[in-house]
């Protein structure tokens, strides 16, 4: 198995070639006439090549839907679905069964066969595509180590715990050699100790193989701890995409909010209004900021400075892939101009948003 390490391109201006799939102004509608019914509605993203993108959304949002796009198994209503430079929208029969075993999926409730051992049930997809047995030995073997489960060649799914059984989905989906892994609700059924060791072999998966990687999720937890980028789907339209970061960090739309302040233990801006005390003074700030240490110095500073008192009301850090993001609500009081200078050394920090 060869291994390499890709960096996270950008993907203003991005080609094709830095793109693993992308998704044109997509709509999926169910049914005809009354019973019609829109899942995706005007749905655009690009993927970038060799990261992992995440698409979180609550029940119903059209998130399966999306899947099932992008591995062709659906086919968009209107707008085109490009995976690898390939349009697959208009494609069918073998060409769209060529693009699709590039295509590797991980699914929820793991979909293996009860009656195949672990090598069973990893080398299956090697047989469909005829590789011979000595061939199929050699790379399941390697797939086997590669997720940790070469002590377990020989058991049978009943036999393994539910973190065993999704490192042989990921294992069989790796069998091809596949461009693309989506990783559909895979770690929703498990407990979340077992959830962390899923996401870690997905995250090696991605740096050590260079797969590009696509997970969708409800879990915000998720997309905090793999994701490169995210794209927030709700109500079958994507409310707000970008890096992790710059989402989690300003998010924009109540959903977005909803999911952090439900992953953090924190208050969304709505809620924080309803339940301010009534005595409460001053100017509310949200700020987020990488390093929290440098709010506390930022304060003090402008406390001494310009003579501005602060409460700091709620927050918390939050662990990104490869940062940390605290998200604090603050109280300031003083002087107008005190307070606005303080607001303005707090954006030279992170972002600050005054919400009354
Ligand atoms: N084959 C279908 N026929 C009719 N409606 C459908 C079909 N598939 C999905 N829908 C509807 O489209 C919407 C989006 O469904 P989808 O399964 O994509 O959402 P989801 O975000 O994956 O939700 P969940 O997490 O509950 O699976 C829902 O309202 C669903 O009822």
């Amino acid at each position: 198995m060869s291994a390499s390490t890709l960096t996270a391109p950008s993907t203003e201006g991005a080609s094709s070639d830095q793109l693993i799939a992308r998704i044109d102004k997509v709509s999926k509608v169910f049914g005809r006439g009354d019973s019609a019914h829109t899942a995706l509605e005007d749905v655009t993203l690009d993927i970038p090549r060799g990261e992992i993108f995440a698409v979180i959304g609550y029940s119903g949002a059209g998130k399966s839907t999306l899947v099932r796009l992008l591995n062709g198994l659906e086919r968009a209503t209107s707008g085109t679905v490009t995976v690898d430079g390939t349009d697959i929208t208009a494609l069918s029969g073998k060409p769209l069964r060529e693009v699709r075993r590039r295509i590797g999926m991980v699914f929820q409730q793991f979909n293996l066969m009860r009656s195949r051992t672990v090598v069973g049930n990893v080398s299956y997809p090697l047989e469909l595509a005829g590789l011979d047995r000595a061939e199929r030995e050699d790379r399941v073997a390697q797939l086997l180590s590669f997720v940790g489960l070469l002590d377990k060649a020989w058991s049978y799914p009943e036999e393994l715990s539910g973190g065993q059984k999704q490192r042989v989905g990921i294992a069989r989906a790796l069998a091809t050699q596949p461009d693309l892994l989506l990783a559909d609700e895979s770690t929703s059924a498990l407990d979340p100790e077992t959830t962390r060791d899923v996401l870690g072999l997905l995250r090696r998966v991605n740096e050590e193989l260079g797969i590009s990687i696509v997970v969708i999720t409800h879990e915000l937890e998720v997309v905090r701890s793999i994701a490169d980028r995210v794209a927030v789907l709700d109500a079958g339209r994507v409310v707000e995409t970008g890096t992790v970061r710059d989402v989690l960090g300003a998010p924009q739309t109540p959903t977005t909010q909803r999911f952090l302040a439900a992953a953090t233990g924190t208050s969304t801006n709505e809620t924080l209004r309803q339940h301010l005390p009534q005595d409460l003074q001053g100017t509310l700030v949200s700020v987020v900021v990488g390093d929290e240490r440098r709010l506390g110095r930022t304060l003090s500073a402008a406390a001494r400075e310009h003579g501005v008192d602060f409460e700091i009301l709620r927050g918390g850090v939050t662990e990104l892939k490869a940062e940390t993001l605290g998200s604090f609500t603050l109280a300031l009081t003083g002087a107008p101009e005190a307070v606005e200078a303080t607001i303005g050394s707090l954006r030279g920090i992170g972002t600050a948003e005054v919400i009354s």
